[in-house]
C-alpha cells in the first residue's frame, strides 16, 4: 500500500460534478469546498427536488434536479474535468451509460460506490475513459476522511495525482490494488458507522447505571471525539493510548476485561468480515 498526498497538484478551478449528491457525494463536496475549491466550478445532481434549495443556499455550488429536468446528469458531467459517481451500486450502471456521451475522452470518472468494479463501470462507458474506483468515508465533510482508491488502465498519472490531491485536501488517501477495497470498506468506510454504534452503546450503558439519557449522550460523544482527535495525532498507538488510561488493579481494567471475556475483537472482526464478504457478494450480484 503506498501513501499519495500532493495537495499542490489541485487547481481549484477545475470543473467538478457530483452525480447522486446523497451522503457519501455530499460529504466529499462539501470536504473539497472546506478545501477551498470554488462553488462556481461545482455542479451536482439529485434525483428530487427535496433537498437541492438546502444544498445550493449551503454551498452556493450549482445543482439540477432529475424530476425537473431528465438530463440533469448529462448537463452536469457535461465540459467537467472530474466526474464523482455517488448514486447507490445498484444505479452506477445506468448512470454511466446515461452520462457516457457527454463526457470528454480526457473526464475522469471517480466512483464512490461499493462493490462495483472498474471493469464493470468502464463497460457502461466509452472506450479508453479514464476509471478511478474509490472507497471514502463521510468524515471528509469535517477534513477527516479516510480513502482508498484504484485507478483503471487509462488513468494517466497526473490525473491520479488530481484525484489524490481532491482527496488529501479533507483526508488520508491510500492508493491501494483493486481488490483490497472491499476490505478498505470493511474498515474505514463502514468503519464510521461502528464508532457511532460504540457511542450509542456507551450512552446506553450510563443510562443503565443512572444517568440521564441525555447527560450520558453528551458524556459519550464527547469522549470519543475527543479520543477520535488524539488518535488523529502522527504515530498515534491506541494500544499505548489504552494503556495510559489503564491504571494497574483499576476501573478501566475491569471493563477491558470484560469485552475480553465477551469476545469484543473476534466479534470486530467479525462484522468486518461480514461487510467485506458482502461487498462480494454485491460485485457478483452486479455481473451476473
Ligand atoms: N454513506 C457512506 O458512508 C458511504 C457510501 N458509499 C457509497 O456511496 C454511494 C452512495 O451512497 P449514499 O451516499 O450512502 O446514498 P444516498 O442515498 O445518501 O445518496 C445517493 C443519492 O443519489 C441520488 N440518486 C439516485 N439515483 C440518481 C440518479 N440516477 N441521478 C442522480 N441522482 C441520483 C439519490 O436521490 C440520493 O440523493 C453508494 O454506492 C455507496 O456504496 C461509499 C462509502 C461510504
Ligand atoms: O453500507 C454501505 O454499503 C456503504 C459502503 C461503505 C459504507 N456505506
Amino acid at each position: 500500500m503506498t501513501s499519495a498526498s500532493n495537495p499542490l497538484m489541485l487547481s481549484a478551478d477545475r470543473q467538478l460534478a457530483f452525480l447522486g449528491a446523497g451522503s457519501m457525494n455530499g460529504a466529499i463536496l462539501r470536504g473539497i469546498l472546506a478545501a477551498g475549491h470554488a462553488p462556481g466550478a461545482v455542479t451536482a445532481t439529485l434525483r428530487t427536488n427535496a433537498k437541492a434549495a438546502a444544498l445550493r443556499d449551503e454551498t452556493g455550488i450549482t445543482v439540477f434536479v432529475g424530476e425537473q429536468e431528465p438530463d440533469a446528469n448529462r448537463r452536469a458531467a457535461a465540459g467537467a474535468d472530474v466526474v464523482f459517481l455517488g448514486v447507490k451500486p445498484i444505479g452506477v450502471q445506468a448512470l454511466c451509460r446515461e452520462i457516457a456521451g457527454s463526457l470528454r475522452p480526457d473526464t475522469v470518472v471517480v466512483s464512490v460506490a461499493a462493490a462495483v468494479t472498474i471493469e464493470a463501470i468502464s463497460a457502461c462507458l466509452n472506450p479508453g475513459q479514464p476509471v478511478i474506483r474509490t472507497m471514502p468515508n463521510t468524515p471528509l465533510m469535517v477534513g477527516m476522511g479516510a480513502v482508498g482508491l484504484s485507478a483503471g488502465d487509462h488513468v494517466t498519472d497526473a490525473a491520479l495525482a488530481e484525484v489524490v490531491a481532491l482527496f488529501a485536501g479533507s483526508g488520508l488517501v491510500h492508493v491501494v490494488p483493486e481488490a483490497q477495497l472491499d476490505a478498505v470498506s470493511a474498515v474505514s468506510g463502514s468503519g464510521p458507522a461502528y464508532v457511532f454504534y460504540l457511542v450509542d452503546a456507551m450512552a446506553a450503558a450510563g443510562v443503565e447505571l443512572g444517568l440521564a439519557p441525555e447527560l450520558s449522550m453528551d458524556l459519550a460523544r464527547a469522549t470519543v471525539a475527543g479520543a477520535g482527535k488524539m488518535l488523529a495525532a502522527p504515530g498515534a498507538d491506541p494500544v499505548a493510548m489504552r494503556r495510559s488510561v489503564t491504571s494497574p488493579n483499576g476501573t478501566t481494567e475491569r471493563a477491558i476485561a470484560e469485552f475480553e471475556a465477551g469476545g469484543i475483537p473476534g466479534i470486530i472482526a467479525r462484522g468486518a468480515r461480514a461487510a467485506a464478504d458482502r461487498a462480494a457478494q454485491i460485485s457478483t450480484e452486479l455481473a451476473g
